[in-house]
């Protein structure tokens, strides 16, 4: 295993993203929490948009999990091979991207995707954003160096599970003993974060319940309201 998947191993990720229109949606505010999560511990940080990879590459040390999301239907998470390669270029140190055998908009395969990008940017890793067992396979087939669980529950191919969908988590750990597989989508507490480690996870992505703080506010308000 190289050196940076070997300092992930058993360690928090923390994703750092705001959605359209929101206000903390900018580049150096996203930066800035990046930098604000690595001094609470997290070994690497992933981070969505050519502009937000390139201010927090100049504000933290700590590996860049980069993607670039584009549109909502089908693929939107690195569709293309000219994003990946645009990630890359920035220096992050993982590019992440949606593996599932879905079409891309660019036409190219995940395969011809990573190959195309490992060789324009040899030793750059490739963690393939999975929604189930069977695109986790493609990816390994495809050449993915990392498997994350961060598309289930969010395409048709598993039902949306309330916490981590440690079902799938624990499969893949299972059929791939040979691939660091992360956690990743919607792991809301310490206590779940910790179940994912202790399912088998390389590492453990947070995100929203962290760094999204309109979320994270309605959890109280509910609460609060007693709703
Ligand atoms: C499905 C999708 O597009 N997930 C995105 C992937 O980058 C992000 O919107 C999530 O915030 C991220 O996966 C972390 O998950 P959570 O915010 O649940 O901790």
């Amino acid at each position: 295993m190289n050196d940076l998947l070997d300092s992930l191993k058993g360690q928090l990720v923390v994703s750092c993203q705001a959605y359209p229109g929101e206000p903390m949606r900018h580049p150096e505010t996203m930066a800035q929490v990046a930098a604000a999560v690595v001094e609470g511990g997290a070994k690497a940080v992933r981070l969505q948009g050519l502009e937000d990879i390139r201010q927090a590459r100049a504000l933290v040390d700590v590996p860049i999990i980069g993607l670039v999301k584009e549109g909502h239907e089908g693929v939107y998470i690195t569709p293309t091979l000219e994003l990946a390669r645009a990630i890359a270029d920035l220096g992050a140190e993982v590019v992440a991207l949606d593996a599932t055998p879905r079409p891309r908009p660019d036409g190219l395969t995940v395969a011809e995707t990573i190959a195309q990008l490992k060789e324009s940017h040899p030793g750059v890793l490739v963690m393939a954003d999975c929604d189930c067992v069977e695109t986790a396979r493609h990816a390994v087939e495809s050449g993915a160096d990392i498997l994350g669980t961060t598309l289930a529950g969010y395409t048709d191919a598993r039902e949306k599970t309330v916490g981590p969908d440690l079902e799938l988590l624990q499969d893949l750990v299972r059929e791939f003993p040979d691939h660091p597989v992360i956690a990743e989508g919607r792991i809301h507490t310490p206590e779940q974060a910790r179940a994912a480690i202790e399912t088998g996870a390389h590492a453990v992505v947070v995100g929203t319940a962290i760094t999204h703080p309109t979320t994270i506010t309605t959890w109280f308000a509910a609460a609060v309201a007693g709703s």
